[in-house]
């Protein structure tokens, strides 16, 4: 007996161009989302990851490569699609005179089967301004209300964009909490985010992407231990004086194989490789060597800011 076909996964973006004149926003992307995970869409500003999901979405349709969600084509299928995938939106979506409950049981009536919308206002802290008009709400508070309205209608997979910017602590961790929820009841999360630790924190998966292209995939522990040395971390070197010329170069000379030396700014620097006892020695000796002060030699273990910041030569959030 044949095994039956396996599922199509919850999204697969293949060789997605998007251009908009002719500045190349999205640049030949490939990537797979598996369903009932939370997946995280990573970048600085202007990398293409709104782009990248409003094609998914089908508020734009692929001018090169293809899009699929579900098995379905966002802008073919839209009417099968729609009541299947909730979506939330940079800029709210709600109409600026509404109340912010009159909307949420609004978007509830055009669902065959929404969560309580009471208590989903709850949950997410709107309680108290459910009959505050949407413009009148808090940046904070429009962002928690789009995240209701996205997922009120229990969506199979729902799209979340940047879900808490502006936010406060409690509210962060409520949207994480909810996120965290809906995947455990087998929704599928795709979340773009310039918050390292809102990816590390709730990711399944990372795909980082830079200049709309993709330049790494992984768990957040395959991104940040370093491939196959589980002992990388990052060394950040401080000095008081501009780092004389070459350093870098030298550095790495002194620190001999499997370092990598990125300098950060004039006065700093940030090392990758074998973190140990035997580093921080050839570095203190690089600096007497070299006539350089430290002001601080610190040893922390690698996150994806480092893991960004090893690929492009730039820092994530600058
Ligand atoms: N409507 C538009 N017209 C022209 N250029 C655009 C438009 N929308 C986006 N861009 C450009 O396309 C590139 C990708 O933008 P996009 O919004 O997809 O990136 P992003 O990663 O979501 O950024 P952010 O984190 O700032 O939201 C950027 O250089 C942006 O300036």
């Amino acid at each position: 007996m044949s095994n039956p076909p396996a599922a199509d996964p919850a999204v697969a973006v293949d060789g997605l161009v998007m251009r908009y004149g002719e500045k190349v926003a999205v640049d030949a992307l490939s990537l797979v989302v598996e369903r009932q995970t939370i997946t995280a869409v990573l970048g600085p500003n202007g990398a293409g990851k709104t782009t990248t999901l409003e094609t998914c979405e089908g508020y734009r349709a692929p001018q090169h490569g293809s899009v699929r969600v579900l098995g379905l084509d966002p802008v073919r299928d839209r009417t099968d699609l729609l009541p299947r995938i909730g979506v939330m939106l940079q800029g709210g979506g709600a109409w600026s005179g509404v109340r912010a409950m009159e909307m949420l049981r609004h978007v509830a009536r055009l669902h065959a089967n929404p969560l309580d919308t009471d208590q989903l206002a709850d949950r997410l802290g709107l309680g108290d301004c459910g009959r505050t008009p949407y413009r009148r709400l808090s940046g904070g508070q429009q962002q928690r209300l789009g995240l209701a309205m996205a997922v009120v209608g229990r969506p199979e997979i729902v799209f979340v964009d940047e879900p808490t910017a502006g936010m406060d602590p409690q509210a962060r961790r409520a949207t994480w909490e909810l996120l965290e929820e809906l995947r455990h009841d087998g929704v599928t999360v795709v979340l773009t985010t310039h918050y390292m630790d809102e990816a590390e924190r709730l990711a399944d998966r990372i795909h980082i992407i830079d200049h709309g292209r993709l330049i790494a995939s992984g768990t957040p522990l395959e991104l940040t231990r370093g491939g196959a040395d589980a002992r990388a971390a990052t060394i950040r070197l401080v000095v008081t004086r501009p780092f004389p010329p070459g350093s870098p170069e030298s550095l790495r000379r002194a620190l001999g194989v499997g370092a990598e030396v990125t300098l950060l700014d004039e006065l700093s620097l940030v090392l990758s490789g074998p973190a140990d006892a035997s580093t921080l020695a050839k570095v203190s000796v690089w600096c007497e060597e070299n006539d350089v002060l430290p002001e601080s030699l610190s040893l922390g273990q690698r996150n994806l800011e480092d893991v960004f910041l090893e690929l492009t030569g730039r820092e994530l959030t600058p």
